[in-house]
């Protein structure tokens, strides 16, 4: 079977380049999807407590462990800290929910997924969780949290996602175990630069969601730019005679960034994983430049502007896009 290439990450532990999202992936598809995904050669999966597939990716990973093709160590395993979960006391009660839903025995890496908390909930309690945002909790509180969790070797590592400059360089002020990403969405219309300056002048990598422009999200409305048609990538796609999708896949590989893309289906699952494999074909200068510096659109997928009111929304910057 083969295996992606990875990167190095600051606390000296490798991380594979190219991931499989499972968010929107539900019950019935879910198996199918992560056989597909290792047998084409994926060893990084990109789970959350909130896309409430956990249960099922444990119980294919379970079945894929008893076949022995591949082992539990093989893997990459990423999940993430839910918002109603910021407390001290919370932070490990979802963790280890987490790592038993999963079957995984540890995770690779645990992330804070918004830097804004919703009000308290106890993860063991079934009833729908609140998404009313509490101000009061800090994520410097959840972060010490989150560092217990490596000393006592439930995680590998931890890092954040959402998170802006002004966030991290507060984490960075009081931490024991630096962030060792951050996961945020980036694409052509997202390029994120100011972050990924910031972050690389500090060892932290950024892992890019949404690289396809989130394509099939519920939220879509009819004026948003669609990166997938965007003229500039089609066109580039036609000079290399592959789809507008590995163009965009490749512009996150040649930024040297890790790159988290979600697909439910079989060939997508493996056109795209083809796109890390540099024989494939890689962008020349000219192109990446193309797509980097010339287009001028900014646009972002994932706004969650529900929460725009939140002290810790992280995207103010970016208040002109929400109406
Ligand atoms: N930390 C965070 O807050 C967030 C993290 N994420 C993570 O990042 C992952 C990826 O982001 P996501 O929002 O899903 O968006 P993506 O940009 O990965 O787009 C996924 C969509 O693109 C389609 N698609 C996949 N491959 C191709 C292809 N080759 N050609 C054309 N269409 C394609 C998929 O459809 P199909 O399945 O039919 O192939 C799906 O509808 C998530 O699954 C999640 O793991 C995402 C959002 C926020
Ligand atoms: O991971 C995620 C998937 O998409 C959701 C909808 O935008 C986000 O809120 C969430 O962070």
């Amino acid at each position: 079977m083969s295996s992606s290439r990875s990167i190095l990450m600051n606390n000296n532990i490798e991380i594979p380049q190219l991931a499989l999202g499972t968010y929107d992936i539900g019950e019935e598809e879910i198996s199918n999807v992560i056989e597909s995904a290792l047998s084409v050669g994926y060893r990084h999966l990109d789970c959350a407590w909130l896309y409430g597939n956990e249960k099922e990716i444990g119980a294919s990973l379970s079945q894929q462990f008893q076949k022995g093709e591949i082992k539990r160590s093989d893997l990459f395993i990423t999940s993430k800290l839910w918002c109603s979960f910021h407390k001290f006391e919370r932070v490990r009660q979802q963790c280890v929910i987490t790592i038993n839903d999963l079957q995984c025995q540890y995770l690779d890496l645990f992330l804070i997924h918004w830097p804004f908390a919703f009000v308290d909930h106890d993860p063991q309690n079934n009833e729908e969780h609140q998404s009313n945002v509490d101000d009061e909790i800090d994520f410097i509180e959840t972060w010490k949290a989150m560092e217990l969790l490596v000393d006592e070797r439930l995680v590998k590592s931890i890092g954040l996602s959402n998170f802006n400059e002004e966030q991290i360089g507060r984490i960075l002020q009081t931490c024991k175990y630096k962030p060792v990403v951050n996961q945020v969405e980036i694409h052509p219309y997202c390029p994120q630069i100011e972050l990924e300056y910031f972050c690389k002048k500090h060892q932290i990598l950024l892992e890019a969601y949404a690289p396809l422009g989130a394509k099939n999200r519920q939220w879509k409305k009819e004026n948003d730019p669609e990166i997938l048609e965007d003229k500039t990538i089609k066109s580039i796609a036609d000079k290399y005679n592959v789809p507008p999708a590995a163009i965009l896949l490749r512009y996150i590989i040649d930024r040297n960034l890790v790159c988290v893309v979600k697909s439910a289906n079989y060939q997508r699952i493996e056109q795209n994983f083809q796109c890390i494999n540099q024989n494939h074909f890689q962008l020349d200068e000219e192109d990446f430049n193309k797509i980097h510096n010339d287009i001028q659109i900014r646009f972002r997928y994932h706004q969650v502007e529900d929460k725009k009111y939140a002290k810790e929304y992280p995207f103010k910057q970016w208040k002109d896009f929400i109406p």
